[in-house]
C-alpha cells in the first residue's frame, strides 16, 4: 500500500511518509527503486532522515528493511546483479550516481551489522585499523583517537587496562560496542545499524540501547528492529514498510500511538509480523 492508494493529496502523501515534517535531512531518499535480479524488492522509497536524531525502519521480515540500510552506503554495490535507481542525497549529493568515490562513502556513512564482527586481532588494533587506512601515523594521535572512539561507544572504563587483548576475548555486548567504537573512529556522518541487539542478552541490549542514545547527539543513525520495544525506546523517526513499499513514516509516538495506516497499526499492535 502506499500513499497514492489511499487517493491522498501531494501535500498530504508528502506529510503522510515524513517528507513535509523532517527538518533539515541528512539523508533524502526520493524515488529509490532496488533490484537483486529480477526480484523488484524496494517500491519508490521517498524519506528524509533528519541529522541528529535515529530512525527505525520496521516492518515484517522480507519487507526490505535490510536492503534500504545497504543502499545508504551502497553495500549492495558489491555484489552483482543488484541495482538501484532514484536518488539517495547525502550533503546534496547523490550518492547513487555514477562515479561515486565508494571508500569515501563508506567512510562517510559506517554500518555495524548483526553480529559483531570484531577483526581478530587486538582492541587497540581493531579501531587503530582504518584510523591507519585513512592516513593517521602517529602513536599519540592514534591512542587519543582509539580512546574517544571507546569512550564514545561508551567502553572505555570496561577496555582501558586491556587494550592489548583480543577483541575477540570480549563478551558479545562489548564485541558489538567496539564496532560502534571502530565506526565512529573514523567520524561519520551516518550510522547504520543492521539488528544490532539480535544477539545479545537483555543486560547487553539495555547498554547498546543507552550508547544508541549518546550517539545521536553526534551521528545521524538509521536503526534495522524486530523489536518494537527497541524502537520505541531509540527512535525519534519511524518508518513502516510493507511488502517493499513505506507504508508511512513520522514521528515515533506518533506511528505507535496513532498510526494513519491500518496495516501499521496491525503491525505495532502485533497482529501480524
Ligand atoms: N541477495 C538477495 N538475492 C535475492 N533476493 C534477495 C536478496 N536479499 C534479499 N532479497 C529479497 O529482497 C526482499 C527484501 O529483503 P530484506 O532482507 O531487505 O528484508 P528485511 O525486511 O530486512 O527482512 P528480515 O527482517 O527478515 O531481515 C525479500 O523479498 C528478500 O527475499
Amino acid at each position: 500500500m502506499s500513499p497514492d492508494t489511499l487517493d491522498l493529496t501531494r501535500t498530504e502523501a508528502a506529510h503522510f511518509t515524513g517528507v513535509a515534517r523532517a527538518a533539515k535531512p541528512r539523508l533524502s531518499i526520493r524515488g529509490l527503486d532496488f533490484h537483486y535480479g529480477t526480484t523488484h524488492a524496494l517500491k519508490d522509497i521517498t524519506l528524509d532522515l533528519p541529522g541528529n536524531q535515529v530512525t527505525a525502519f520496521i516492518g515484517p521480515s522480507g519487507c526490505g528493511k535490510s536492503t534500504l540500510l545497504r543502499c545508504l552506503n551502497r553495500m549492495y554495490s558489491l555484489y552483482p546483479g543488484q541495482h538501484a535507481t532514484g536518488e539517495i542525497l547525502l550533503d546534496g549529493q547523490n550518492i547513487l550516481a555514477p562515479g561515486t568515490d565508494l571508500n569515501a562513502l563508506r567512510v562517510k556513512v559506517g554500518m555495524v551489522f548483526q553480529k559483531p564482527t570484531p577483526f581478530p586481532m587486538s582492541i587497540w588494533e581493531n579501531i587503530a585499523f582504518g584510523l591507519r587506512l585513512a592516513g593517521l601515523k602517529a602513536r599519540s594521535e592514534l591512542d587519543a583517537r582509539v580512546e574517544a572512539a571507546l569512550r564514545g561507544a561508551a567502553l572505555w572504563d570496561e577496555v582501558k587496562d586491556k587494550l592489548q587483548a583480543s577483541g575477540l576475548s570480549l563478551s558479545g555486548g562489548q564485541q558489538q560496542r567496539l564496532c560502534i567504537a571502530r565506526t565512529i573512529a573514523t567520524k561519520p556522518e551516518v550510522i547504520l545499524l543492521d539488528e544490532p541487539a539480535s544477539a545479545l542478552d537483555p543486560i547487553s541490549t539495555a547498554r547498546l540501547e543507552e550508547t544508541i542514545l549518546e550517539l545521536k547527539e553526534r551521528f545521524t543513525i538509521a536503526i534495522v528492529t524486530h523489536n518494537m520495544g527497541q524502537a520505541q525506546r531509540v527512535s525519534q523517526r519511524t518508518a513502516f514498510m510493507y511488502l517493499g513499499e513505506l507504508v508511512e513514516s513520522g514521528e515515533t509516538a506518533q506511528i505507535f500511538e496513532s498510526p494513519r495506516a491500518a496495516r501499521t497499526h496491525d503491525y505495532v499492535s502485533g497482529k501480524f509480523g
